[in-house]
């Protein structure tokens, strides 16, 4: 039997979630970021127990990276589950002032059962959490009008932990923090891992690759309308058809690539992850 698809370094797992709950100790407010091209992978099965009864805040990032009409879905989606998303583009700025509202009234709830149950209000205190790579930094900085967490810096920097004023209610914890990975879910794992959300991992890119079209292929067939139009013929002169994703990869290698998959692969991956191949959503509602 071939051996699964991601598999993680050991030692890295039980770090993150131990530095995460610490993070999560010293808060009453979560804003848990997903990846909106994957918003059910990015969910960590775990995290409703982690954040417990504090304040959560739900935030799908890279909104730019998926078409209207899934951030419609999702929405719709979200607010059958009795939660509602935030949207945003860290890196252009969208939705965020919506968000810093939604963060302070959830703040005030919180300050609301505390004078409820005679104490005195007091700053609210909040953190970024969310899967790596899915925006949180830049979220950060967005947030906070400046520039205070260093985007797409190196992992595993440890540093002194800070808080910053958001405004009078609301503190927010310079740090992000970073959710451990999935184990025990190699779909999500490979979701994560076509969005470069997986953080240190070792996984096949061939294999990563084959699964990314695979995905294009299910959504071509479940519902077209999200997908741009040939979203691959545009790019690289070679349509998806009825290929599977290893026929595909294979093809692409042997047209462009000399027969080399592994150029083809990390090809696709770059492209997808720059958002060169459109906007285009992995997941999609559970209907
Ligand atoms: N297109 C797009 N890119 C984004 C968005 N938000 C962040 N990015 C980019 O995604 C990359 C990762 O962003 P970071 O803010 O470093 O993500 P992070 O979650 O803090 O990552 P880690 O430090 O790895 O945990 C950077 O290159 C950002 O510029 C977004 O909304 N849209």
């Amino acid at each position: 039997m071939s051996s699964p698809p991601i598999q993680w370094y050991p030692g890295h797992i039980a770090k993150a979630e131990k530095a995460l709950l610490e993070q999560l100790k010293k808060v009453d407010v979560v804003l848990e970021v997903r990846d909106a091209r994957i918003p059910l992978a990015t969910c960590h099965p775990q995290i409703q127990q982690w954040v417990g009864n504090k304040e959560r805040v739900l935030v799908l990032n890279r909104v730019d990276m998926i078409p209207p009409q899934a951030q419609q879905a999702w929405l719709e989606w979200f607010k059958t589950q009795g939660t509602f998303p935030h949207f945003t583009n860290a890196n252009q700025g969208q939705g965020i002032s919506v968000l810093a509202q939604s963060a302070m009234a959830a703040g005030e709830k919180m300050n609301q059962r505390r004078r409820d149950r005679g104490m005195l209000p007091r700053p609210v205190r909040a953190v970024v959490i969310g899967f790596p790579n899915v925006g949180k930094s830049a979220l950060i900085n967005r947030l906070l009008k400046r520039r205070v967490v260093d985007s797409a810096r190196r992992a595993g920097v440890t540093r002194q932990l800070r808080w910053i004023r958001i405004s009078d209610q609301l503190e927010l914890l310079d740090a992000p923090g970073v959710l451990p990975s999935r184990l025990a879910d190699q779909a999500a794992a490979i979701k994560l891992a076509i969005c470069d959300d997986i953080g240190e991992a070792a996984y096949d890119n061939q294999r990563v690759a084959a699964a990314l079209v695979d995905r294009l292929q299910h959504i071509q067939t479940q519902a077209p309308e999200m997908l741009p139009e040939l979203p691959l013929q545009a790019r690289y002169g070679l349509e998806l058809g009825k290929l599977t994703g290893e026929s595909y990869l294979a093809q692409l290698a042997e047209q462009r690539y000399q027969g080399d998959k592994e150029r083809a692969a990390n090809q696709l991956l770059n492209d997808f992850r720059k958002g060169l191949l459109g906007a285009i959503p992995l997941e999609l509602p559970p209907s």
